[in-house]
């Protein structure tokens, strides 16, 4: 079963362009200051100018400031938007682009409920749940919570790695799968036979 795939937590253009080769679709960038894998718009936009055509970048922010925010889109008009943290609706809405909204979902959650709060996001990323930490954790959740049927495109993460993703592919059937931790080296540093076997796991699975 074929499957998007995001690598997240991309922080120099080596790793942007090795992910690249192996068939990434998405390409994420971190904007949150606490994040191991931090980068800056100056730096993620030099990345970004030298990615190849139908790869798409995607900036994530956590409850930022919309200064931030602004000085990251103006460099490149092909950002897809993440937004990570306790953004409204209207928030996510303020920039005019495209948006996914990133939902930490935990045992008990109505997750129809939670993502039908974002009827204008181009899809919805379900991640797990861990107290004080905003995501990038690589936990798993329980993914028997997720519905069946959902009215948005849903982007599986947490705690995914190239051992499981193809029976996360199996038992969720999502959009797009998405990566960080899974596929590092170290913190902020991605490990090519790991991105390679991930990719080739969720594509050829
Ligand atoms: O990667 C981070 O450091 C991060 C920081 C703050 C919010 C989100 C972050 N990453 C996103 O978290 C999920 C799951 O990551 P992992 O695969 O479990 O390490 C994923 O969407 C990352 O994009």
């Amino acid at each position: 079963m074929s499957c998007r795939v995001k690598i997240c937590g991309i922080t120099n253009v080596e790793d942007a362009l090795m992910a690249c080769h192996y068939g990434a679709d998405a390409l994420g960038f971190v904007f949150y200051a606490k994040s191991p894998r931090y980068v800056s718009p100056e730096m993620a936009n030099d990345i970004v100018s030298q990615l190849p055509p139908f790869v798409t970048p995607v900036a994530l922010f956590v409850d930022a400031d919309s200064s931030l925010i602004d000085s990251v889109l103006k460099g490149c008009s092909r950002w897809l938007i993440q937004f990570h943290g306790n953004e409204s609706e209207s928030e996510c809405l303020f920039y005019q682009r495209p948006y996914v909204k990133a939902l930490r979902v935990k045992q008990g959650d109505d997750v129809a409920a939670l993502v039908d709060r974002y009827p204008s996001a181009s899809a919805m990323l379900l991640d797990a749940y861990k107290e004080g930490v905003p995501g990038g954790t690589g936990e798993l959740f329980d993914w028997s919570i997720i519905p069946a049927r959902l009215s948005k495109p849903i982007i599986l993460a947490g705690g995914l790695t190239p051992s499981n993703v193809k029976q996360a592919i199996h038992q969720v059937s999502p959009y797009a799968v998405d990566v960080s931790g899974g596929v590092e080296l170290a913190k902020g540093i991605k490990s090519e036979p790991k991105v390679q076997e991930f990719i080739n796991g969720a594509k050829c699975g």
